[in-house]
């Protein structure tokens, strides 16, 4: 089995996947969803977080000279403060906005002007958080090597954002992955398929036309 299949077997096997098509997820975008996967509940079991951070630590590894990675806040802190420490590499974090009091810091940790860090998040939606991040390293002197995520809807628009921004992304689990392992794996019914084939047509239209 791949790394993604394997990776998607591990966010349906803790939980992480919820579907809600009555009463939508509302994302950090803003639009609203059927479905939910919430990589945070990875963190609270040991095995199958440490198979995540070696997914991960094994893609940056298999990267162009990183030399430090940055953490999008909050969901990508811990996993990327994980994969730091299992690379032995310095390790910031980036905040979505300043902090207000104390030294009112975006950035938080030692930032290198220079230095090529990898962007790590948990997950990819529209990309607007981790380029939102990459764009705050960039105008404080950071060099970016790329952006890491455990998991990504795939979006045609993400992809174009990321190449807009020259950053290559990887991931090491993707919503393809997902789909074909509840499929299989009788995990999701034939309905909720049909609802998410539906939302996966046009997202923006599901929510749009989503009416409480
Ligand atoms: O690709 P995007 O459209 O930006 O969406 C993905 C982002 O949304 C979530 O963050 P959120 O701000 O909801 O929560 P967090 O504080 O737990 O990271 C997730 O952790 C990603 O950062
Ligand atoms: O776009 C988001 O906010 C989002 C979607 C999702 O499935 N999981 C998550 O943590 N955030």
């Amino acid at each position: 089995m791949d790394t993604s299949r394997q990776i998607a077997r591990r966010l349906l096997e803790v939980g992480a996947v919820k579907l809600q098509p009555q009463t939508p997820f509302t994302w950090a975008s803003g639009l609203r969803s059927p479905i939910y996967c919430d990589n945070r509940v990875l963190l609270s079991f040991p095995e199958i977080r440490n198979e995540i951070v070696s997914a991960l630590a094994g893609a940056a590894g298999a990267m162009d000279s990183i030399e430090g990675i940055a953490g999008v806040a909050t969901a990508g802190i811990p996993h990327g403060a994980l994969v730091a420490d299992r690379l032995r590499v310095p390790f910031i974090y980036i905040r979505s906005s300043a902090k207000e009091h104390g030294r009112k810091n975006q950035i938080e940790g030692r930032l290198e002007a220079g230095r090529r860090y990898l962007v790590v998040e948990d997950l990819i939606s529209t990309g607007g958080s981790s380029l939102k991040a990459a764009e705050v390293l960039r105008a404080a002197g950071g060099e970016i090597g790329g952006a890491l995520a455990i998991f990504t809807y795939q979006f045609p628009s993400a992809t174009r954002a990321f190449q807009h921004a020259e950053i290559p992304l990887t991931t090491i689990s993707n919503y393809a992955a997902l789909l074909e392992e509840a499929e299989q794996s009788g995990q999701i019914s034939a309905e909720e398929a049909a609802t998410l084939a539906d939302w996966r047509r046009d997202p923006r239209a599901w929510s749009d036309a989503f009416v409480n």
